[in-house]
């Protein structure tokens, strides 16, 4: 089963994801961007481009779609074959929701959100929950401390509008859960929501 977790920088994912190690010490634990265990040269191009106040939006686009293809054949795949829970802290909505809205500012494409679900159809694996830590644009610019470009409280109200299209067009993956709450509510919630999944999915 492919879990995904999701929000705006700050929202606390990583947060989360760290503690799911210690409930789910046989899952594959993996990220978007990939770093770390999972990551790849296509990972620390994703790194430059994100320090590149200039970079081009649509190459950061493909880079990013790099890492993704890389990331499925390479890691998600192949857990997800061998049986395991896989759980991975963002994924393809993080680029529907920042790319969509870095490319509406760009103007070059039309309906930029369809354009960026639409190159991911013919070879992604869609998850099968994806939970979203909802905050408010300055919350998140707040607690993620404003390091990199998208870390802007203008642009991250921008890119909740998009997390928002895409809870409504797929309203049985995403659950939403406050993410203003104390971290140990979030990560209570969050571990209910995963237990109920996983029994679902265990009878089938
Ligand atoms: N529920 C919470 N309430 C208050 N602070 C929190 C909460 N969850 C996480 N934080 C704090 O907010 C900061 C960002 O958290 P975290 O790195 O988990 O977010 P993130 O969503 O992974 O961010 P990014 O996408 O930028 O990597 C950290 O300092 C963390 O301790
Ligand atoms: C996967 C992905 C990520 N981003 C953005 C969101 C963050 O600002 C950075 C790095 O992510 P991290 O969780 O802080 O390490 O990249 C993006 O714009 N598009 C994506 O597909």
């Amino acid at each position: 089963m492919l879990v995904t977790l999701e929000g705006l920088d700050g929202s606390g994912k990583t947060t989360v994801w760290e503690a799911l190690r210690d409930v789910y010490p046989d899952a594959t634990f993996t990220t978007e961007p990939t770093s770390g265990e999972t990551g790849s040269w296509y990972g620390e191009a994703v790194y430059r481009s994100i320090q590149d106040e200039d970079a081009d939006p649509l190459a950061e686009l493909f880079l990013y779609t790099a890492d993704h293809a890389d990331h499925l054949t390479r890691v998600i795949e192949p857990a997800l074959e061998r049986g395991e829970l896989v759980i991975s802290d963002r994924y393809s909505d993080s680029r529907y929701a920042y790319q969509g809205a870095t490319l509406a500012e760009d103007g070059r494409i039309t309906r930029p959100l369809e354009y960026v679900v639409g190159i991911h159809t013919a070879f992604s694996i869609e998850p099968d929950l994806t939970i979203y830590l909802d905050v408010d644009p300055e919350t998140a610019a707040a607690r993620a401390g404003a390091t990199n470009k998208f870390e802007r409280v203008e642009y991250l109200s921008k890119v909740r509008d998009n997390y928002e299209r895409l809870i409504e067009r797929y309203p049985n993956r995403f659950v939403r859960i406050d993410a203003t709450q104390p971290p140990e509510v979030v990560l209570e919630r969050v571990e209910d929501v995963l237990e109920s999944r996983l029994d679902a999915h265990r009878k089938g």
